[in-house]
């Protein structure tokens, strides 16, 4: 469908959206940037796509012209007006929740599997990201995260051992997810720009490895990462059973926990049971 919007500036300028910091609001403009950000999940037409902070709708645009059904959730309600212009361009296909994304349960609101995609302020993105790994069940009900991060902490999630960057949140992502970094994006392009580069990642639910609990792979990543620089005979000391799981699975207690790799920590969580 071919629908002609008028430029975002002007949505901005005409709702009086000025960019609030304390929202984390940094906003995408350029049109062809967006397109590819809503490629990054796939063929999306006629599923469905939570968006978490549309703010004017940039992205939003993007994910309706791809075909998506968008569910939106902005907690700043300055924007809600713009999204209803997006809504009557888009009949049927955008429903809007003005809420904290935080506090609302996802799985509930979509009611069917869903695509996440979203340009989040660094904290929530990254609270978000830790609930959307850290589920109980598995399988997830989304089928995608297409997540917008400052570069360091995009990093952090597509990390492998060996590296600075390796740490608690590669391993959450990693261990029955497949996280790849699927684009960087250049401060410039974000008004008003930020003062670091960001990057999307992009993350598809894997298969959960048998007889890991989630807490037990949590509780052993903490402890062997709290203290990274220790060797890990030293740094899961405080974790009862994790020595002699370590032992168990014949991983050396001198090693460090950076080189350790996410199907090694799995192991060891397991044999801790
Ligand atoms: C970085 S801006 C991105 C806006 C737009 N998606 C874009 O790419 O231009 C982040 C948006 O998330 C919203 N936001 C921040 N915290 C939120 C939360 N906890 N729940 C829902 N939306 C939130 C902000 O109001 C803002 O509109």
């Amino acid at each position: 469908m071919s629908v002609t919007l008028p430029p975002l500036r002007e949505v901005i300028a005409r709702h009086g959206l000025n960019a609030s910091k304390a929202l984390g609001q940094n906003f995408l403009f350029d049109a062809q940037l967006l397109d590819r950000i809503a490629a990054i999940p796939g063929d999306l037409q006629g599923k469905a796509v939570l968006e978490i902070g549309p703010g004017p709708g940039g992205l939003t645009r993007a994910l309706l012209k791809a075909g998506a059904r968008v569910t939106a959730i902005e907690m700043d309600r300055r924007c809600l007006p713009a999204l209803a212009e997006l809504d009557l361009a888009y009949p049927g296909q955008l429903r809007v929740i003005e809420g904290d994304a935080m506090r609302i349960d996802h799985d509930a609101e979509m009611g069917e599997p869903y695509a996440v995609v979203a340009n989040l302020p660094y904290n929530v993105g990254t609270a978000l990201l830790v609930r959307w790994l850290g589920g109980a069940t598995w399988p997830p009900r989304w089928t995608s995260l297409t997540l917008m991060f400052q570069q360091e902490v995009a990093q952090r999630i597509v990390a492998g051992p060996g590296t600075g960057a390796y740490g608690r949140l590669a391993v959450l992502a990693q261990w029955r997810s497949a996280a790849r970094l699927a684009m960087k994006v250049h401060r410039s392009a974000f008004t008003p720009p930020p003062k670091v580069m960001s990057a999307i990642v992009h993350i598809e639910p894997g298969t959960m490895p048998d007889g890991v609990a989630p807490r037990t792979l949590e509780r052993v990543t903490e402890a062997a990462f709290g203290q990274r620089r220790k060797m890990l005979r030293q740094s899961l000391k405080g974790l009862p059973g994790a020595l002699d799981a370590l032992a168990a699975t014949g991983i050396d207690s001198q090693r460090r926990a950076e080189t350790l790799d996410v199907a090694d920590f799995v192991a060891v969580a397991r044999a801790l049971g």
